[in-house]
């Protein structure tokens, strides 16, 4: 299914999933974010792109609440979140990839897909499980390795898979604490082009069913999966529409896409 596809499969008025209101960070006298109105509608990918320093990763770390903002509000869900921890807004229901979910390089895939679903059960402070505890994790591990392609390589140690299947272990690690709304920083970073379809592919089958919000700088990538696009420039939201609402903006041409991407 392609964006286009799944956005013209969404209601009219989907129901936001994750809202910000004039959310904004100075750090000193640097203003980092600057007053940005932010809705994700439940069930679609949506891509927040824009040139380095625009302020992205300073936005998914005001959005998970690793950062507090200096004004502004944060809805996930219909919840207002903007006073919570960090770990309150994962037990809400939003995961940042590759926050909780470290890779451990030498444990197993199988071992550190298990350590993930056993933070997602709370069973992970204790230090004997009954076996009808494990057997029922097993199945369950094994369900995530299939769905990202790892079942062959279950018992492999981490730090001996390539760096695709290591994005992939991540996902898998990701989906095993079953957010509502998951934040991917930069998915296809480093990747070599012929992992980028897999994990395209990967992310896609991931998101059915949930919300997902990516920063990617990889455009092909952004038009192929992403139904929404944000554009922030100098940590204020710039534009925001269709990917080819947005790749027609001058503006976004000018500040950002060059003339490079047709
Ligand atoms: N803790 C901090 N203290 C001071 N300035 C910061 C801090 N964190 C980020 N910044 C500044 O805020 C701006 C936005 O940075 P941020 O990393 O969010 O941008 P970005 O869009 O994610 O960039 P990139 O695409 O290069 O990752 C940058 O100018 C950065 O130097």
């Amino acid at each position: 299914m392609t964006a286009h596809d799944r956005t013209l499969q969404q209601p009219v008025a989907a129901r936001a999933a994750l809202s910000a209101r004039g959310l904004s960070k100075r750090f000193g006298d640097f203003q980092a974010i600057d007053d940005v109105t932010l809705e994700v509608a439940e069930g679609t990918i949506h891509a927040l792109i824009g040139p380095n320093g625009a302020g992205k990763s300073t936005l998914f770390g005001l959005l998970t609440k690793f950062i507090p903002p200096t004004s502004g509000t944060i809805t996930l869900g219909g919840t207002d979140i903007t006073r919570f921890k960090p770990e309150e807004v994962v037990r809400q229901g939003m995961v940042r990839s590759f926050q909780i979910s470290a890779v451990f390089p030498h444990l197993s895939l199988r071992d550190n897909v298990r350590v993930a679903l056993q933070h997602k059960h709370g069973l992970d402070r204790q230090f004997w499980l009954p076996e009808r505890r494990l057997n029922a994790l097993n199945g369950e591990v094994d369900a995530l390795l299939d769905k990202v392609g790892l079942s062959d390589l279950a018992g492999r140690l981490a730090s001996e898979v390539s760096y695709g299947r290591k994005r992939a272990l991540e996902l898998a690690t990701t989906l095993a604490l079953d957010p509502q709304v998951m934040l991917l920083d930069e998915p296809m970073a480093g990747m070599a082009s012929a992992d980028i379809g897999t994990i395209a592919d990967l992310i896609r089958r991931s998101g059915e069913g949930r919300t997902i919000i990516m920063v990617e700088h990889n455009l092909d990538v952004v038009e192929d999966l992403c139904d929404r696009v944000t554009v922030l420039a100098r940590g204020a939201v710039l534009a925001e529409g269709s990917f080819d609402e947005i790749r027609a903006s001058q503006e976004v041409r000018e500040s950002y896409m060059g003339a490079g991407h047709d």
